[in-house]
């Protein structure tokens, strides 16, 4: 790994039974990149960002998450990483304080840091008024900021965002981008999977998976370069319609 990739990935695969939901992916991740994983329904996403986060073992290929390697060192990679899904998300009968103070413990940050991160985060994303209602109260928008701020708290290296923006409007998403921009300013690397065409515009690259094979990696302009249009839609269309 040199010292600017984040993410090593060679070969990676994950079969089940005969079918090869990932087959032999390979790709780097660089530090403080917005990396965008895309791909249709069912093309691997999933199933590959749970091998690099460490939540389920690869079949085969090598794989260096934040240092760390997917076989041998999966819980050092949980310590290193941010990880946000809309099935992985917080916890709807506690208050957005309670949420805060919960996974603070989790991440295994001291009382004394809990209250610093807490104070900054509700001033930061302008909670004040419902730091005490319950997150279920809460718009969907407001619920995904929260939940990415929340994985952040331990200051990872890597930041995993599976779909984060799913089923708000446009400005809602635009606020959460602007979000994930300030992250990887400060370092962060994002990597982030979406269904939204607009949003592979806003990352440094992207790769397209198709059945399970990475298909094409690039900048979105190069992307688009490359297959002679002028939006990512229509990078994706061509590709995922082969
Ligand atoms: N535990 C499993 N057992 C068998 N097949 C699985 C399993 N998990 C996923 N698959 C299959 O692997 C393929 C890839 O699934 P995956 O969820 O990784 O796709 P995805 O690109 O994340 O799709 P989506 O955008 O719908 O989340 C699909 O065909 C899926 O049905």
């Amino acid at each position: 790994m040199n010292n600017n990739n984040v993410i090593q990935v060679e070969g990676l695969t994950k079969m089940f039974g005969d079918f090869a939901a990932v087959d032999a992916i390979t790709f780097e991740v660089n530090k403080g990149e917005i990396f965008g994983f895309l791909g249709a329904n069912g093309a691997g996403k999933t199933t590959a960002m749970k091998m690099l986060i460490g939540i389920s073992n690869p079949t085969s290929g090598k794989a260096n998450v934040a240092g760390f390697d997917v076989y041998s060192q999966a819980e050092d990679i949980k310590k290193n990483i941010g990880y946000m899904s809309q099935k992985f998300a917080l916890y709807d009968d506690l208050t957005v304080k309670e949420n805060i103070t919960f996974f603070g413990g989790i991440y295994g940050l001291s009382r004394k840091q809990i209250k610093e991160k807490l104070a900054i985060l509700i001033e930061e994303l302008g909670l004040e008024k419902v730091a005490n209602k319950l997150v279920g109260d809460l718009p969907l928008g407001w619920k995904q900021k929260l939940s990415f701020s929340v994985s952040l708290l331990h200051d990872p290296k890597i930041v995993f965002l599976d779909e984060p923006t799913g089923g708000v409007d446009p400005i809602t998403r635009r606020q959460f981008w602007e979000m994930i921009y300030k992250a990887s300013s400060e370092g962060t690397t994002v990597f982030v999977t979406t269904h939204y065409m607009d949003e592979a515009e806003y990352c440094d690259r992207v790769s397209i998976m198709v059945n399970g094979k990475i298909e094409a990696l690039d900048t979105p302009k190069k992307l688009k370069e490359q297959f002679e249009v002028d939006n990512m839609n229509d990078v994706f269309l061509k590709l995922a319609r082969g």
